[in-house]
């Protein structure tokens, strides 16, 4: 097992060139946070609350203004084939086919090209696309854009798989397919996964914890741990799942916090 941790973290963004003197508003403060290999952790909060900001500092795209961020104690400090990250616009290559897309990490690190396009293609059959290889990013759906995305991310089989909102601009419809499908390739690849999301539905059904950022600056409202996505993987449908009172009584616990904290940072303003 492998741990990413936040210890103490904060976080302010440099002030911009010709801004008048003094400090930023802090935008991360004292996050304390591990996420282990095998957990699926989905952060959730107002928007502005710093989420991204955490991910982008797991990523190492950013350094911390306090504390550190470590993965098995090592500290990061920069990106790494240990982390894959999947964004919301799938940030595809479109010069590239799928294939090559999802390859691209494995040549970055010299794999050979009978190797990579082999990986390639298990990938490719992992989410669902056995015979999408060869065509070009624009032939695709959204839906399968974002599998790509993931398959890619996939490719450099890495210990934490970190999602911003990587199903924010699917529809309705493809979004649930696409959270089952989430689920089920993070359930085989062993990764841990911490996900973005403004949805509480999606965070209760994917997670096996839930963290709530409180905003302004960002701070650690809540650490939940629950149990539907294990209900999912263990074979129950969505609505087998949301019709529990458990369900309903965490989506209303969480909705309520959620709206408390976006009072309480309104009051303080
Ligand atoms: N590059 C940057 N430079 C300066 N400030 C930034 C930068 N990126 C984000 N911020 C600020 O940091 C705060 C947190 O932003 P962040 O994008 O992390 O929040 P978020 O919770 O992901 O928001 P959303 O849900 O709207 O995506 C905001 O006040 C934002 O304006």
């Amino acid at each position: 097992m492998t741990t990413l941790s936040f210890h103490d973290v904060s976080l302010r963004y440099p002030a911009r060139k010709g801004a008048s003197e003094g400090q930023t508003p802090l935008v991360l403060d004292q996050i304390n946070l591990s996420i282990e290999t095998g957990e699926f952790v989905v952060v959730i909060g107002r928007s502005g609350s710093g989420k991204t900001s955490l991910l982008n500092l797991a990523a190492g795209f950013l350094p911390p203004s306090g504390g550190r961020i470590a993965v098995d104690g090592t500290t990061v400090s920069g990106p790494g084939a240990d982390r894959a990250v999947v964004f919301q616009d799938d940030a595809l290559y479109p010069w590239l086919d799928a294939r090559d897309n999802i390859a691209f990490p494995l040549k970055l690190r010299g794999v050979p090209e009978a190797v990579r396009h082999t990986r390639a293609q298990e990938l490719l059959d992992v989410v669902g696309l056995t015979d999408a290889g060869r065509r070009r990013i624009s032939e695709l759906s959204g839906g399968m854009r974002q599998r790509v995305g993931i398959a890619r991310a996939l490719a450099s089989d890495p210990l934490f798989l970190l999602l911003d909102e990587p199903l924010g601009a699917l529809d309705a419809m493809t979004r649930t397919r696409m959270q089952g499908f989430l689920l089920d390739v993070w359930s085989k690849s062993r990764a841990g996964a911490l996900l973005i999301t403004h949805s509480i539905d999606e965070a209760l059904l994917l997670a096996s914890r839930v963290v709530v950022l409180s905003a302004n600056p960002g701070r650690l409202a809540a650490d939940i741990q629950t149990g539907f996505a294990a209900e999912l993987l263990g074979g129950a449908s969505v609505a087998q799942v949301k019709a529990s009172p458990l369900y309903k009584r965490m989506h209303d616990g969480l909705t309520g916090l959620i709206h408390s904290i976006s009072e309480d940072t309104e009051a303080a303003a």
